[in-house]
């Protein structure tokens, strides 16, 4: 098993810094402890996949990092910030300004184009709407999409669709971006583009991505794998261990 470093590394900035992370579920009269004391950092400029069987809990891990699941045990802070330290609306706003989420449903809301779904943010962060629009269409633009800017999510197809998903994570240019299986319904070629793509707009100097995959077709684009076994952190490296 590779040996696992866990301090934060002098040379950049740790987006997010996880210390003595816990969570249990209660199923029934039982408890059931899914994360086991997680010390890792995520670094900036990097993009960092979580791997690992299903159940081993890198949602949750993931869904603690960002901000959406509160841990049962220890400190989160994101690029400095202890982010269950924060009040509930605190942390809301903190989310809006630092953190993009991309799932695997896309959840677009359904009655309104690709380019409002993308403004979302940006109009949470209280943006004016037609400008709001404007930077969605840009982005959308980036993503090659722009012509689809006044469609339906219903009147795209599926990878349209996550490409949405993807400009409304990123168009308020959040300093983290964390993403749930973002190529799992793709072909080969279009999981590779996305995961080239979120490398070039949501990793920079200042800036890290993480992502949870199963996608053994992409691992060779990480910067760095996490794996995760029952609960705990087996492997930290920029390959995947042997026999994976
Ligand atoms: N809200 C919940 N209540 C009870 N148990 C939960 C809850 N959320 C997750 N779990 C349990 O925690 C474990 C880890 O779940 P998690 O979704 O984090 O795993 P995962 O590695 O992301 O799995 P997958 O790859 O299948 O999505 C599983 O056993 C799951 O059943």
């Amino acid at each position: 098993m590779a040996e696992i470093d866990t301090q934060t590394t002098t040379t950049a900035q740790a987006a997010i810094c996880s210390r003595g992370v816990t969570r249990d579920f209660k199923a029934g009269q039982q408890t059931i402890t899914v994360l086991h004391g997680i010390d890792v950092d995520i670094r900036a400029g990097e993009l960092t996949y979580v791997v690992g069987e299903s159940g081993s809990g890198k949602t949750t891990l993931i869904s603690i990092m960002c901000g959406i699941l509160w841990p049962t045990e220890g400190e989160v802070k994101v690029f400095g910030t202890d982010i269950y330290d924060l009040s509930d609306t605190e942390l809301v706003e903190f989310r809006l300004n630092n953190i993009g989420f991309i799932f695997q449903q896309y959840n677009l809301i359904p009655s309104i184009d690709a380019a409002n779904n993308a403004a979302v943010p940006l109009i949470a962060q209280g943006m004016d709407r037609l400008e709001a629009r404007e930077k969605a269409v840009a982005m959308l633009e980036k993503l090659n999409i722009g012509d689809q800017a006044d469609k339906l999510p219903s009147q795209l197809s599926g990878g349209q669709q996550q490409r949405v998903a993807i400009a409304r994570a990123l168009v308020h240019e959040p300093r983290l971006v964390v993403c749930d299986e973002p190529t799992a319904a793709l072909d080969a070629a279009s999981g590779r583009k996305v995961m080239d793509l979120l490398r070039e707009v949501a990793v920079a100097e200042d800036r890290a991505c993480i992502i949870v995959t199963h996608d053994n077709r992409v691992f060779d684009l990480a910067d760095r794998i996490l794996v995760l076994e029952d609960g705990r952190i087996t492997h930290d490296g920029s390959e995947m261990p042997e026999g994976h």
